[in-house]
């Protein structure tokens, strides 16, 4: 079980995460929201085992895959290269399905100057997803994405069936997820997603 138990995070006087905990299911999209600077890439951090918490612990059995707010993209390779990249010899050819799944089908051959700041979000997510294994940690992967496309992409993520914690701002991207956490400063609430 993936876990955070009563952490507390602090950067000098500023307290940021309170005896904060939460549970996260095997598998399924839990959202994760709040107003900027509230402390939900610190908790994404935590996770990834990049933040140690000032108290309590976080428990995470398996590895983690973190897609962090910048690209972190090589202007040198293609986007093709960038799946071909992180795949296992024997499942390079699943770059194809990769690039498919964030609707980058036929950008093969575009190096990241090549590409919008959206389609650049999309690869970085593509190369997240492809590597990946264990616990999924993705923060506001749907920036510069149009609303639609990125429900359409997330749609096709829940038939994934992989734990993944995604932060972002976006009620209608946040009602696709299997719940929300909600962080607004103490008290933390876990609540369900709201109505589509
Ligand atoms: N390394 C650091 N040193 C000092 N303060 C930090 C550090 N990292 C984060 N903070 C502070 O912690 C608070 C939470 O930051 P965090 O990046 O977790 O917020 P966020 O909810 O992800 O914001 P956003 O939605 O804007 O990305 C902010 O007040 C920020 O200034």
């Amino acid at each position: 079980m993936i876990s955070v138990q009563n952490i507390t995070v602090r950067f000098g006087e500023k307290e940021v995460l309170h005896h904060f905990s939460l549970q996260l299911p095997e598998r399924g999209i839990v959202g994760l929201s709040g107003p900027s600077g509230c402390g939900k890439t610190t908790l994404l951090r935590v996770l990834a085992g990049l933040q140690r918490p000032d108290e309590g612990t976080a428990v995470l059995p398996g590895p983690v895959t973190m897609l962090f707010q910048e690209d972190r993209l090589l202007p040198w390779r293609t986007a093709e290269e960038h799946l071909t990249d992180v795949l296992p010899r024997g499942r390079r050819q699943e770059a194809a399905h990769w690039l498919a799944l964030v609707e980058l089908t036929g950008e093969e051959h575009a190096r990241p100057a090549q590409l919008s700041g959206g389609m650049r979000r999309r690869l970085a997510l593509a190369r997240a997803l492809a590597c990946g294994g264990g616990l999924f940690l993705l923060d506001e992967p749907f920036t510069g994405v149009d609303r639609d496309r990125a429900k359409r992409i997330l749609t096709r993520m829940r038939e994934l069936s992989v734990p993944i914690l995604l932060s972002g701002h976006e009620p209608e991207l946040l009602a696709l997820c299997q719940s929300v956490v909600w962080l607004d400063g103490p008290p933390l609430r876990l609540v369900p997603p709201p109505a589509p």
